[in-house]
């Protein structure tokens, strides 16, 4: 059986427990729908508490099963085949991450889809490359001792994942927990079922044992979501999402002492001094106002210009965003629709209020005209605002679609009060061309990633994460190590 299913009413979409697919238990299922259409394109089967309590056994068995018993070498083989299987079918990744999020296929075929099997090849590499630790160690006796430590799989991690990078950001957290040892239960979002039940094909193909991934749909609270965090059997959370439902996944967390990685949400400033290339701001910060439609945790929402190039500046970003054409198809291709009817009207009231509150809509501010098969499509105008004040609404709360906020500023002090005047803590960016403000700056926000002269580039060696309300931890490279395994000291008087 695979992930999905044809029937004559709709595709329907299954979850995979223990290496099978399978519907729900008390046969409940919920409408899949093509955001760029608003058309519904799929059923998915949506796993009771039953269902998830299976996977969550089925993930436990695994790890004293041949999973447990592989070495380093063994499970690192099979991780980069993983990588490779997703890679031979990248056209069936890219259909179902396109059907579920109706983004631009070549905002999915350059991101989404290429980073599915990076961030596995990543993790492979790092644990068949990373040094233990050890201390020759001097004892009162006069002799020696040896310490060293050895790490282990922490065991069942629950990974409960987003809609905006659907297959990056799950496979951002499974590649590290399976090539540490671990064995993963998935709960996508409800948005974007496809391609984590899609990953389960791999995973046979490449003969993962069963068990050790297992995926079940549904919502968060009274459904999949709580019963997964819920489950005592599961040992670590490894959440990406609103700030909102990390609280409520914390609390959950806290039954039983389970440990946590929360990738939560964020009100990026990007900071641009009056001697900034305005080539590469205007490009960059395009970027990260309207990919993705805006729904990139990453993305910018707020924008500081430093006041002698203030108008210019606002210019160019105007000219640009009336380049992101509202539609999927054609040549008109850049601006893909909201996630979800319900998602563009929590960021059209974003809109109102800014205008409410006094702002001037520079471009956008409503929903475009659009006829044919995007008609009912969720699409909103990009928009840019000034005459916003730093502590109005837009300016504060995320909002997580394609539009940000444009304020003057006069001084460096200033805007670095600014910028860091959130609860927030993700990322951000500094636009400069004077290198020794760019580090000095840099240095001064107070987020988990801040790009000078850039947005979005990766190296999935690095720290990612952030402070305050957008998480707890940091993930990438080494630095995943610390949460996916457990360490143990070892202490031999020589
Ligand atoms: N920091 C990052 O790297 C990062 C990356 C992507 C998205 N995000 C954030 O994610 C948010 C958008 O994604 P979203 O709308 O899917 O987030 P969301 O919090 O609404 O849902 C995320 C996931 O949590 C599940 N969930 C909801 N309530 C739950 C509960 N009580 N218990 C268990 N599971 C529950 C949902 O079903 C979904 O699978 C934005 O705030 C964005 O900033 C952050
Ligand atoms: N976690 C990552 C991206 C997050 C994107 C947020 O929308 C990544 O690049 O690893």
């Amino acid at each position: 059986m695979t992930s999905t299913s044809s029937s004559p009413v709709t595709e329907t979409i299954l979850n995979f427990i223990d290496g099978s697919y399978r519907k729900g238990s008390e046969g409940k299922s919920f409408p899949n729908v093509n955001p760029a259409t608003g058309s519904q394109i799929g059923l998915v089967h949506e796993a009771s508490q039953a269902d998830v309590a299976d996977a969550v056994a089925a993930a436990k068995a695994a790890l004293t099963g041949p999973w447990g018993k592989m070495t380093t070498a063994e499970r690192v083989k099979l991780i980069a085949a993983v990588a490779t299987e997703i890679e031979r079918r990248a056209d069936d990744f890219l259909a179902a991450e396109v059907a579920d999020t109706g983004k631009p296929r070549h905002v999915a075929s350059h991101i989404d889809i290429p980073r599915g099997a990076a961030n596995f090849r990543m993790f492979a590499d790092v644990v068949s490359t990373m040094p233990g630790e050890s201390f020759n160690t001097s004892t009162p006796d006069g002799g020696q001792a040896l310490n060293y430590t050895v790490r282990k799989p922490k065991g069942v991690v629950a990974v409960v994942c987003p809609w905006n990078f659907p297959l990056l950001l799950m496979t951002w957290k499974v590649g590290p927990a399976l090539a540490c040892g671990n064995t993963v239960v998935v709960k996508p979002s409800e948005e974007t079922p496809r391609t984590a039940a899609l990953l389960g094909e791999v995973m046979n193909a490449v003969g993962m044992p069963k068990g050790v991934y297992n995926v079940v749909h549904g919502f968060g609270p009274g459904s999949a979501g709580e019963f997964l965090t819920s489950n005592p059997d599961v040992d670590a959370i490894t959440f990406t999402g609103e700030t909102g439902t990390g609280q409520a996944i914390m609390q959950k967390a806290a039954i039983g002492v389970r440990d946590i990685s929360f990738e939560l949400g964020g009100k990026n400033p990007a900071i641009v001094f009056a001697d900034a290339d305005l080539d590469k701001a205007v490009e960059g910060l395009s970027r990260s106002v309207f990919l993705n439609t805006g729904q990139v945790c990453l993305g910018t929402e707020r924008v500081y210009v430093e006041r002698p190039i203030f108008d210019a500046f606002v210019a160019r970003m105007a000219a640009a965003a009336q380049g992101f054409k509202p539609g999927v198809t054609g040549d008109r291709a850049y601006l893909g629709p909201l996630i979800s009817a319900e998602h563009r009207e929590k960021v059209l009231g974003y809109y109102r209020r800014a205008v409410e509150d006094g702002a001037t809509v520079v471009t956008g501010g409503g929903v475009p005209e659009i006829s044919g098969a995007e008609a009912g499509g969720f699409f909103v105008e990009p928009t840019l605002w000034i005459d916003v004040a730093h502590g109005d609404t837009v300016m504060r709360e995320e909002i997580f679609g394609p539009c940000c906020g444009i304020v003057p500023f006069d001084s460096e002090d200033e805007v670095i009060a600014l910028a860091n005047d959130t609860v927030y803590g993700l990322c951000a960016s500094i636009w400069t061309e004077n290198m020794s403000r760019g580090h000095r700056v840099a240095a001064a926000m107070d987020v988990g990633v801040c790009w000078v002269n850039s947005w979005f580039l990766r190296d999935l060696r690095t720290a990612f994460g952030g402070s305050g309300h957008s998480g707890i931890g940091r993930e990438g490279g080494v630095h995943s190590l610390e949460f996916y395994t457990e360490i143990t000291n070892i202490c031999v008087k020589l």
